[in-house]
């Protein structure tokens, strides 16, 4: 749905260069939310904003639902950003507008008539659960509602695609919660396919499908979220599930083990010490259920140096987990293969 490929964008400022997205290939399927999460100065608000043209990126492609973006004349582009929505941290709303004048606006910039546009209205407002707030004006509504309006109003034009730019960086954690459903539910009942930037691991870890983490203006990985929690030295795992640093004790093995889905249903520990009669101790680690998946990073550790773990090691590996060993010199061993 969205492909964007080799994105560069470069800002100038006092004399200085600064590459804020440098190359960057991304690709999200139809239908999915794709989260991209970074610390501030990534360069994830300048990636989305290149998705719609906001900015003008230097170099690259950027293809969104079939169409070359930047193939595009000024008229072409204003129909194709209708497909489009985009929500903000901070809103932006009409403060002299009611609920229903804001969601109204973008129908009258697209000239859709009263009758029609009022029917509208209150079908948005009826999606996003603010029907007895239609005559509200802003101030009088709290952070979730504004950030609903905000919804309502970037789904007037009926797109298939919404960018979600930190939409609930400036919300409490209840309220962050009840904006994701909805972003859930809009997705899933509409088929709206999401790209949401962020710097909480908590909004990738309660409705993304697929993620990329950025840093410098790259992304240092991407993919489908099952697939990349099972990739031996993934970023995403270690920030969805921090263990400390490891302290490696002499005649032991250290090995941090990942598990996805059905593999998290097995008890590996407990079958691994009846299989080779050992004491398996564990240091640290959690559970969660991240989107429609169980997940789950558990350090533990084996008696005996890495070498004399050969078998279990393979063992934790042949029962589909992802293992990634703290040698002597507690360099990670998966994290090179
Ligand atoms: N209009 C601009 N002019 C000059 N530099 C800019 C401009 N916009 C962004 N930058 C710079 O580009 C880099 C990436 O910024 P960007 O806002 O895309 O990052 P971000 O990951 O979204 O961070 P944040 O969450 O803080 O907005 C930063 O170094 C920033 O200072």
């Amino acid at each position: 749905m969205i492909q964007i490929e080799k994105l560069r964008k470069t800002y100038r400022a006092r004399g200085r260069t600064v590459t804020a997205v440098d190359g960057v290939d991304l690709r999200v399927r139809e239908g999915e939310i794709f989260g991209v999460l970074g610390r501030s100065g990534a360069g994830k608000s300048t990636l989305l904003r290149c998705v719609n043209l906001l900015e003008r990126p230097d170099s690259g492609r950027v293809r969104v639902d079939g169409r070359d973006l930047l193939a595009l004349s000024g008229r072409e582009l204003r129909a194709a950003r209708q497909g489009i929505g985009m929500i903000h941290q901070h809103f932006g709303l009409l403060t002299g507008r009611t609920v229903a004048g804001n969601v109204a606006f973008p129908l009258e910039v697209m000239g859709v008539p009263r009758g029609e546009r009022a029917a509208r209205v209150a079908e948005l407002l009826e999606l996003v659960g603010l029907t007895e707030h239609a005559r509200a004006y802003p101030a009088q509504i709290s952070g979730g509602q504004k950030q609903r309006v905000g919804i309502a109003r970037a789904l007037a034009g009926r797109p298939r695609v919404l960018l979600s730019d930190e939409a609930t960086s400036a919300l409490d954690p209840e309220t962050t919660g009840s904006i994701l459903e909805l972003l859930r539910s809009l997705n899933r009942e509409l088929g709206l396919t999401i790209l949401l930037i962020t710097h909480e691991m908590d909004v990738v870890k309660r409705i993304c499908d697929s993620a990329a983490i950025m840093r410098d203006g790259r992304l240092a990985e991407s993919g489908p979220i099952a697939e990349l929690l099972t990739r031996p030295g993934s970023q995403l795992a270690r920030g969805l599930f921090p263990l400390p640093e490891p302290t490696p004790r002499p005649g032991t093995t250290a090995v941090d083990v990942t598990f996805v889905g059905d593999a998290a249903d097995r008890p590996f520990v407990s079958e691994l010490a009846r299989r080779y009669s050992i004491d398996v101790n564990i240091l640290g680690g959690a559970v969660e259920r991240v989107g429609d998946l169980r997940v789950g990073r558990l350090r533990i550790e084996l008696p005996g140096d890495p070498d004399v773990n050969a078998a279990q090691l393979a063992h934790l590996r042949d029962s589909g987990l992802t293992v990634e060993v703290h040698g002597r010199d507690t360099a990670l061993e998966g994290a090179a293969s």
